[in-house]
């Protein structure tokens, strides 16, 4: 099929290996389908510099970049990361499709081969992640976290083959669904249940975003990679972090799970077969920074539940336990 406007499909995405493989495997269906398509990356400050992100504004300018390109018609669509998204709308843009969700836990990657029970005390772990950190320390008290940044290679080499220069980690964190497209799922030692490690809001999700005034192929071609389940899961926990005013900052778990504790919806990539579990619960937990204490809500999975586990959360004192922006 030939797009009415354009003659193909212009996708924006970041420059990173992990965003154009992400982009590239999600309109692999697409293209199946007839329509021509190009993905064109898009680099921003952000790709250009080493300096860290917080001075460029946070992960906020990766976005910003890709939406200055889909708003001047450089490109009809651009892919992101929904955990890199920031909650709020923007004018003339709309989100047309959270596509089918890959795994949305987290992975162990360690350098023997040990999971994350078996690492000898004192081992270093490295994250940027407060949460993950509060994870580790929670499951861990003995280990050591390290704050580490840089794309999903550099983080993987610092365990699996540190440089001269490099302080050798013994295990990183990673999102495993960012492992899986980039081809590197077999590197992971353990992943972690939803149920005991919940996750970033919308993790393992990707999200098109397309102009409010595109063309009806356009809108069409792209609607059609929306998943009913993913959006669901997705809205939800992104609520939860609308409404805690939490930034990457917080240390806020958040995941869907089988309304069955300690068991993940479906197991991961597959359709979850609803027939067969309870219906889908959603979980939010607060941590405080060193992993000590923990605040848990649940509400079954609906239009009301972000409010329900936050309204919980709150009354249980989860803004005095960790830094949320509600209540400040
Ligand atoms: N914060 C960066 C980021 N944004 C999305 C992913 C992974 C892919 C996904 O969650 O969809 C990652 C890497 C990571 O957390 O390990």
């Amino acid at each position: 099929m030939t797009l009415r406007v354009g003659g193909r499909l212009r996708v924006g995405t970041r420059g990173s290996a992990l965003a154009l493989a992400q982009c590239t495997a999600l309109l692999a269906g697409v293209r199946a389908g007839g329509v021509e398509v190009e993905v064109v990356p898009i680099v921003s400050a952000g790709d250009r510099t080493t300096a860290s992100l917080a001075s460029l504004g946070g992960t906020g300018v990766f976005v910003t970049t890709l939406r200055e390109a889909l708003l001047t018609g450089e490109v009809d669509a651009i892919v992101h990361s929904c955990k890199d998204l920031p909650t709020a709308p923007h004018a003339g843009i709309e989100l047309a499709a959270l596509p089918r969700r890959a795994d949305a836990r987290d992975a162990l990657v360690t350098a023997t081969g040990a999971g994350l029970a078996d690492l000898p005390a004192g081992a270093v772990v490295g994250t940027g992640s407060p949460r993950r950190r509060a994870q580790v320390l929670r499951a861990r008290p003995d280990l050591v976290v390290r704050d580490i940044r840089g794309n999903v290679d550099t983080r993987l080499r610092r365990v699996l083959a540190p440089r001269g220069d490099d302080e050798p980690l013994d295990a990183v964190v990673l999102a495993g669904a960012g492992l899986d497209r980039l081809g590197r799922g077999e590197v992971v030692t353990e992943r972690f249940a939803l149920d005991a490690w919940p996750t970033a809001p919308a993790q393992g999700v990707l999200a098109v975003e397309i102009r409010d005034d595109a063309a009806a192929d356009v809108r069409d071609v792209v609607g059609e990679l929306d998943d009913a389940e993913a959006r669901a899961a997705a809205t939800a926990e992104r609520e939860v972090l609308r409404l805690l005013e939490a930034g990457c900052a917080a240390p806020l778990g958040v995941a869907v799970v089988d309304g069955r504790p300690d068991r993940p919806v479906g197991p991961p990539g597959s359709t979850r077969p609803t027939a067969e579990l309870d219906p889908p619960v959603l979980l939010a937990r607060v941590y405080a920074l060193d992993g000590t204490a923990m605040i848990d809500a649940r509400a079954p999975l609906g239009p009301g539940s972000a409010r329900a586990v936050v309204e919980e959360l709150l009354a249980a004192g989860a803004a005095d336990l960790a830094p949320l922006g509600v209540g400040r």
